[in-house]
């Protein structure tokens, strides 16, 4: 095309990515285009693989945008990108492989909420990757268990398997007419924004998000779950923040802290680094609740 190549340091271009890694089966079929377990033929170090099909220019610029993210927002709870690829109309994007999936998934296999020592391993590391996240001036906007992933080792990584933008940092608006997240998880002031289209937003609406992922750990479903998705926007707007099904079977930690996360006016929600300094979170030291829930998991597998 006439229009000159946008340099991007992090793209590798004119290499097929399948001299460097084979792939070995599919994950899914994500919103935009398949994923697959690949294997690196140097080093025999696994990833997750998603290719996008790529039209012009423009899109690969659009699509740029994730790999800056995960460029920039290099952290040990963040996904961690090996390499990105531009080859044959499609962007190649390797991800570090994260064994035990993702933790809506892992609710669903075992059909149990997890426990408190768990839902506080999960918080702690969230908590450290949004700092980061939000440090950067990303904001994620669809925090839930299902962009959460767990690693043999007790680890978690933050992922996106929608498509996270950036603030508009001079950059192009976010397309007026697209809905960022899903509703269950959405702050009342970016139900506002998406119903009305002007209350700004920012870092604080991923804390909300962290409030009903820790209801969604514990209960099984975030609140409203039975509900329309219509109908929860109106009932996010109006109610009460809420609060997991029976408080009294929580520590007083815990339920301080959704408190916390969950407070409706964004600029007296607590920030991450602010929530850092919580009892529910400030002492936890290891990952050892979070590395028996992946080894449950994988028993669980072989028993079946
Ligand atoms: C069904 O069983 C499993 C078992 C293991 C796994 N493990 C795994 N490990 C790593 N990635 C994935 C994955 C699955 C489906 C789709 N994408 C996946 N990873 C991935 C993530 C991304 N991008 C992000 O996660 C992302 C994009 C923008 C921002 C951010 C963040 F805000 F978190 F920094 C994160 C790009 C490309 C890929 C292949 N899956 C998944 C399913």
């Amino acid at each position: 095309s006439g229009k000159a190549k946008r340099e991007f340091p992090n793209l590798t271009r004119g290499k097929d990515p399948l001299e460097l890694w084979n792939k070995t089966g599919e994950l899914g079929d994500g919103a935009f285009g398949k994923v697959y377990k690949a294997e690196n033929r140097e080093t025999g170090v696994l990833a997750a693989l998603k290719r996008v099909p790529i039209q012009d220019e423009t899109e690969l610029e659009d699509f740029m945008v994730e790999i800056d993210i995960l460029t920039e927002c290099k952290h040990r709870n963040i996904v961690d990108l090996y390499q990105a690829f531009f080859h044959d109309s499609a962007l190649w994007i390797f991800i570090e492989f994260c064994a035990g999936g993702a933790v809506d998934d892992i609710i669903i296999e075992l059909d149990h909420g997890l426990s408190e020592p768990q839902i506080r391993c999960i918080t702690h590391q969230m908590l450290q990757a949004l700092e980061c996240l939000h440090t950067s001036g990303c904001i994620h906007r669809d925090l839930k268990a299902g962009n959460i992933l767990l690693c043999p080792d007790g680890s978690i990584r933050l992922a996106d398997f929608g498509v996270s933008a950036r603030p508009n940092k001079g950059q192009q608006q976010k397309k007026r007419d697209t809905f960022i997240g899903t509703p269950y998880w959405m702050a009342p002031e970016v139900v506002v924004c998406e119903t009305n289209k002007d209350a700004p937003y920012d870092q604080k609406a991923d804390i909300w998000s962290v409030g009903i992922t820790l209801i969604e750990l514990a209960d099984m479903n975030p609140p409203y779950h039975e509900m329309s998705p219509m109908r929860v926007l109106l009932k996010i707007t109006r109610s009460d923040p809420p609060t997991v099904e029976l408080p009294h079977k929580w520590s007083k930690e815990f339920n301080s802290f959704l408190r916390k996360c969950l407070t409706k006016n964004p600029e007296t929600r607590s920030s991450a680094t602010e929530l850092l300094q919580h009892p529910f979170v400030a002492s936890v030291s290891h990952h050892k609740p979070l590395r028996a829930l992946y080894q449950e998991v994988k028993s669980e597998v072989v028993e079946l």
